[in-house]
Order: C-alpha cells, then structure tokens, then sequence
C-alpha cells in the first residue's frame, strides 16, 4: 500500500500508507517498489518525495512479519527496494514527520535527501529487537555521520530529535510547517542537480583514526553493557564493516550477521518482549472486567501521603505526566527535605504544592498513599482517606505486599481502592503493578491503567495477594539464594551466575541497594521472625518449612545494605554504590553452617541458576493458576520491565517455554527430592498439566489455565 501521485506537474509524491504506524509489510514493499519503477519510468516525472500517509513517516519493517518467514519472504525485499530508490536517476527527498525509525530511516537514508519535521524523530532502534539495521543503514548511515556518531545511534538504538539529527547531518533542512509542501518545494529546485555525491552507497565512510583501537574498545563497551544479548556486538561489526570495507561487500556482511540474528532465540525474545509490552495494555481482571468493555474517568489532580523515597519519586512521576500534585508529609522536618528534593528532580516547581495536613487531599481524584509498610498505620490513613476525600476520589496504596482488601474494607468506598504498585525509583521504573481486590469496580482499573499510560509505564493490571505478582514470585527465589549461602555458596558466586544470565545486578547486590530491612520489616508482620518468634522454635524451619535467618541475623547485625555501607558486600562508606567482597561476611557463614552442623558443598553456577530461576518460574505459574496474572504475557511483562529480566530472554515463562516446560519440570523434580523441605520447588500443578498436554506454545498456555483456575 503506497499511494502514487504526482503533483506541481513533476514531482511524484509517494506515500507509505498503513496504519498505524506505516510499516514496511509485504503490500506496502509491493507498492513502494511499483511506485518507484513508475516515477523513474515517468518522463513528466523529474523529482520524487516519499512520505507517510497521516502523520508518521514510517516505524520500520513489519514486526509482526518476523514470526512468519513466508510472510518475510514475500514482496520486495527492502535491500532490493532500497537500491531502487537510491540509483534512481531523478533526486528523492524523504520528508519525514513523526517517526522514521529501522527499516524507515534506512529508506529516508537510501533517499538522495531528507527533510524532517522538528518534532520528528529518527533512529535505528533495531538492536533493541535482537536485531541490527539489516536493510543498509549499518553502511550508509556511518558513510554519513562518521563512524562514531553512527555507531553510537546503531548500538544504543535511541530515537534522535529532529534538531540533533539535523546538527548530525542526518536531516538536511526542518520544517516547523507541512513537511511534504516544504520538501517537494524543494524536490523541484533539486530537480536536474547532480546526485551522484548525495547516494551514500557511493561515498566512503569518513576516515577515522586508529580504527582497529576504536572498534576493540566499541566491542569491549558493547559488551559490557550487553549482558550475553549478541545484537549489540553484531551492530559493532557491520558498522567495523562500512568503516573498512567497500559498500557492497559490507551489505554482504550486513546481510551474513542480519541472518544469523533473526533466526536466534533472543531475537523471538526481544520480538515477544515488544508484544507483551503493548499487550499489557488490553487488560482483564480476576473478577473479569476488561480493557474494552469500561470507561475511564480521567484524573487530573493527585495527592500523595507520605514522602519518603517511593513518594517523591511518585509525586515526580505524576507531575511530569501533566497531574496538579499535592505532596502531603505530617513530619515537618521530612516535608522541607522532600520538597527541596521534588524541586531538585522536576528542576523547578511543576504544579505540585505541599502540605502537612491530611485535609489537603479533600479535592483530589486519586490519592496515593506511600508510607512504610506498616498495615496499622496504612488502615489509619485510609479510615481518614474515606472521610477526607470527595465522593468518587480513588484511593490507592502504593504497598509491595500488604493485603488491599484490608485497606478497602476501612474505608466506605471499597469499589474505589486499588493498588498502585511502584517500583524504585518511581519517576525512573517503567512498571507499574494496578493491583484490583475483589471489590474494586472496573472503573477504578481502567481509570489508573489510562494514568500509568500517562505517565509512560507499561501498567499490568494483577489481582490482590501477598507480594501481586512481582514481589510474590521472587520471594522462592530470594528464599532459594539464601539456602544456596546455607549450602556453601557464596553471594559473589551467585550473583555471578545470575548477572551472567543477564540480570543488571544479582540477587545480593539488588539486595543490598534495597535494603535488607524492607524484607525484615515484612516477616516480622508475618511473623516469621521478631518478638512473636518463642525461643522453643527451631531457627531453621518455620511453619514445616526450611527456612533461612540469614537475612534476619544480618539486619540484627545492623546490616542493611548500601545505605548502611554494609549488607551481603562492603561498601567505603554508608550510600556508596560499589560492592567489595566481606572477609567478615565469610566468616559469619561458616560460623552459621558449623552451628547448624551443615556441610558446604561445591555449588556451580548451572544449580545457582536452575535452583533460583526454577523455582520463580514454578510460582509464576502458580500466580496463573489463581488468577493474579491474566497471562503469562502479563508475568513476562512485570519481570522484564520491573525487576531487570533481560529482555532477549524474553521473561521467566517465556524463558520456561524456550528451555522447555518438561526441562523445567525435571529440574524442579529433581531439586524437589534433595530438598524436601522447600515446597516453592515443588512443581506446581498447572505445570504438569502443560506439560501433559504436550507443551503447547506460550499463547496457548490460557487453554490449559482455563479449565485449572482456583478460586481467590
Ligand atoms: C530487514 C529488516 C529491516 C529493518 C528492520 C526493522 O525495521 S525492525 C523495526 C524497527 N522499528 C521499530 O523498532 C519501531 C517499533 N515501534 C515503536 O517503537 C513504536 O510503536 C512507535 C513507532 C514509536 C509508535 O509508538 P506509539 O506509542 O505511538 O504506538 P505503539 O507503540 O502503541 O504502536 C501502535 C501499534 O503499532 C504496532 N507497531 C508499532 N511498530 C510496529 C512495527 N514496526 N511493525 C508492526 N507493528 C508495529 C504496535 O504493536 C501497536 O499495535 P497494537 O496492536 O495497537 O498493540
């Protein structure tokens, strides 16, 4: 689908037109390529311009095709297209509005010049997809930016603002008026000009000094920073490839590394990753309200109780996103520190106004409630909410565990309190857990999915129970790389294992920038430890279960982690970020083994992974079987964006569903036997059921669930 048209008596405007964001399918390379053979073939013809229809220029290839080979495999392909447009012997201009991203700047790239709207943005987000700008634009774009520039575009895959890429060289003019008059203008002043200087395929890429040097040292970052993704580092060579090789031979390298990376796994992964994203979005509920059958009242004010870390960074959050704010702090001293702190980040005021009184919140459509985890004084604000706040005012609690049924029922407007589950820090996280009780009315979910849009979170609507989703499923995994420590481990060969796999940081270390004490202020709600622990109780087990003190008897040590300058590592100071090994700390954990007469073992990185992953997969389905996640989507979703799951991983239960459900399920049997004590290894139902069923695909995995579901 390209419209063809020609206008000013000699310009062929052509238009990509497939909405929403015109991308490259198989019809749309179909019309391209026709469109172009007319205009070249045209005598009355003497320039073109290539636009997208309504708005956006193009978003790149169609990635829905890159499931289906048959689907890829037909049409044009966009290299074929491409060379096309840039032999073309009558100047092309690319006028580019709204986004021109992957396979859409490598065509604006391929076009003799390219005209932008200065709110367009342009970039080779490929990378992020597990893939590399495979249709030319690793070679033209450092043939016009320098290798440098280009390679930095490439590896990052960032979306570039009109105004930079125009101080890059990569648009040559910006308009502030309609990008198609203003470049077909220009198209017929270009027309007769010579162009054989304007095809990058003809120019050579910029020289650059000590080359081998900066491409050792780009692979070396690239590496660094890609936690076992191999995109980044195909990126470096196609671009080490236009910066030595001729053009063509550097297509033919393009095209050698594009093959090898489509066909991988973590290409599938990033590709669902980009799905369950946006997927997110087409919410249901436990108690079956959806996305499409319920409107949202929009919310334009909000307060937020309580300012510690969360509530500043929630304040922020919701003042960037346009919301007139009002950040309540009973503690006088808090709210002059939190106020100076909300200024600092938004740089200025940004509509929120500040008050020590709960009252203040009386006008407000949403409260968010961020004060300590601690239910007593939780279930006090929401009595005073309920009475506080105007008729039809949601009232949210920004908890990570604490049971939102319980907060409902002490107030009288259970149907308008939800969770709002935040992470860390809360203007920076892209999740955002809407947590729905049994009672809380459809209205409510889809009024704060539409405001975590806003705000630019990917939003999951999960149900209510200890931890929702996220903390709930990483508790067995916590919980696991405690017993590893109990078994001879040590929490640098763990968090090895685990930041090889691809997480940014390990499960200590994540442990240490949180805060030891979080998790301890929970168990002592749930009386795990503390002083409702009687002596006569074994330190070891609690409830018939093993159970590791380990986290308890740090915190007792006064041991909480970064902002302590001690946690499961050493720190120069109380606050500093980087992690050194603890003599002490080994120590301690040989103490502990001799004093519960247990035996360190040798412990590889296979078990560390397999014993710690297993068992948060198993509670992921677990979590799909009652009905919290609506999908193993949803889970993915909460795990990629929240809790630093690689994204060419895919997420847990899709990482389940490429190693293989029967894989994983031998693996919890087999640790299931040597630990007996440890119910989160043991497989949980629904996974044998799959399992049973022949392993289906991960969209199917519903069909199974449907017949399964407990009752919450
Ligand atoms: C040989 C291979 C050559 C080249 C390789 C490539 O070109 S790979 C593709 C590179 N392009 C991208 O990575 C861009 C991906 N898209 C985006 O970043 C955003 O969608 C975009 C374009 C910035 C628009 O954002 P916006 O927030 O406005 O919309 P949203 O993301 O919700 O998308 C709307 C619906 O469009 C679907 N979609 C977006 N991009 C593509 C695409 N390239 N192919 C297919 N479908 C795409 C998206 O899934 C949404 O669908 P929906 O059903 O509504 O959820």
């Amino acid at each position: 689908m390209a419209q063809y048209r020609i206008v000013s008596g000699s310009v062929a405007v052509i238009s990509i037109q497939n909405p929403p964001v015109n991308a490259l399918s198989a019809a749309v390379r179909e019309g391209l390529l026709l469109s172009v053979r007319a205009a070249a073939s045209d005598p009355l013809v003497r320039s073109v311009v290539i636009s997208g229809h309504n708005g956006p220029f193009c978003g790149g290839a169609d990635i829905k095709e890159f499931g289906n080979v048959s689907h890829l495999e037909s049409g044009p392909h966009l290299v074929e297209i491409f060379e096309s447009v840039e032999a073309l012997a009558k100047p092309v201009v690319a006028a580019i509005e709204g986004f021109a991203l992957g396979g859409g700047l490598e065509l604006a790239l391929a076009c003799h010049y390219r005209f932008g709207h200065s709110e367009a943005r342009v970039g080779l987000p490929e990378v992020s997809l597990g893939l590399l700008p495979g249709a030319g634009g690793s070679q033209r774009l450092p043939r016009l930016l320098g290798v440098r520039a280009a390679l930095d575009m490439i590896v990052t895959g960032r979306h570039v603002a009109a105004g930079e890429a125009l101080k890059l060289g990569l648009l040559d003019r910006l308009t502030d008026g309609n990008t198609v008059d203003a470049a077909v203008r220009f198209a017929q002043s270009a027309e007769g000009k010579p162009l054989d200087d304007r095809r990058l395929g003809n120019r050579p890429c910029p020289p650059l000094e000590n080359i081998d040097a900066f491409f050792e040292e780009a692979l070396i970052h690239a590496r660094g920073r890609a936690r076992g993704a191999a995109a980044p580092l195909a990126c470096v060579q196609a671009v080490r490839g236009a910066a030595t090789l001729p053009f063509l031979k550097g297509m033919e390298l393009e095209k050698r590394l594009m093959e090898t990376l489509m066909t991988s796994g973590q290409a599938q992964a990033s590709r669902y990753c980009f799905f369950t994203e946006r997927g997110a979005a087409r919410w249901t509920t436990p108690t079956g309200a959806r996305w499409d059958t319920c409107r949202a009242r929009p919310i334009s004010t909000a307060a937020v109780i309580g300012l510690g870390t969360m509530g500043r960074g929630i304040t922020v959050a919701l003042a960037r996103a346009g919301l007139s704010v009002v950040a309540v702090e009973t503690q006088e001293h808090q709210l002059d520190e939190a106020q100076r702190a909300v200024s600092r980040m938004l740089k200025g005021g940004g509509g929120v106004s500040y008050s020590a009184d709960l009252q203040a919140a009386a006008g407000a459509d949403l409260v968010v409630e961020a004060v300590f985890e601690d239910m007593a004084v939780k279930e006090e604000i929401f009595k005073q909410l309920s009475s506080v706040c105007k008729p039809g005012a949601l009232l949210a609690t920004n908890t990570s565990s604490l049971d939102i049924d319980r907060l409902a029922s002490c107030t009288l407007r259970p149907e308008q309190v939800l969770g709002l589950h935040f992470f860390a820090p809360a203007h920076v996280m892209r999740l955002l857990e809407v947590v729905s009780g049994p009672r809380t009315s459809p209205q409510t979910v889809a009024a704060a999915m539409q405001l975590g849009r806003r705000m630019g979170k990917v939003s999951v609507a999960v149900g209510n129970c200890p931890g929702f989703v996220g903390n709930r499923m990483l508790k067995p995994y916590l919980e696991q790389a405690y017993f590893l420590l109990e078994e001879g481990a040590s929490p640098e060969l763990v968090d090895a294992a685990l930041e090889e796999f691809g997480f940014p940081m390990g499960v200590f270390k994540m442990s240490d920038l949180s805060g030891l004490d979080i998790g301890w202020r929970v168990r002592k709600e749930e009386g795990l430890t503390g002083p409702g622990v009687t002596a006569d109780q074994p330190m070891r087990t609690r409830r018939g279960r093993r159970y590791s003190p380990l986290g308890d008897l740090m915190c007792e040590e006064g041991r909480y982690g970064q902002k302590t300058g001690r946690g499961w590592y050493l720190y120069d100071r109380p606050g500093a970020r980087v992690a050194r090994s603890d003599p002490w700390l080994r120590s301690f954990l040989e103490e502990y083994r001799e004093r519960h007469g247990l035996l360190a073992r040798r412990i590889d990185q296979q078990e560390v992974l397999e014993r710690c992953l297993y068992a948060l997969i198993n509670e992921g389905f677990r979590v799909l079987e009652d009905g919290v996640a609506a999908s193993p989507q949803n889970i993915d979703a909460i795990y990629v964006f929240g809790y630093g799951w690689p994204k060419h991983r895919g997420g847990p239960m899709f990482y389940a569903a490429q190693v293989g459900l029967a894989r994983v399920l031998e693996g919890l049997e087999k640790y299931h036997k040597a630990h007996p004590d440890s119910p989160h290894l043991q497989p949980c139902s629904l996974l044998r059921r799959l399992v049973a069923s022949g392993s289906p695909p991960i969209h199917k995995w519903s069909e199974v669930v449907k017949g399964h579901r407990s009752q919450l």
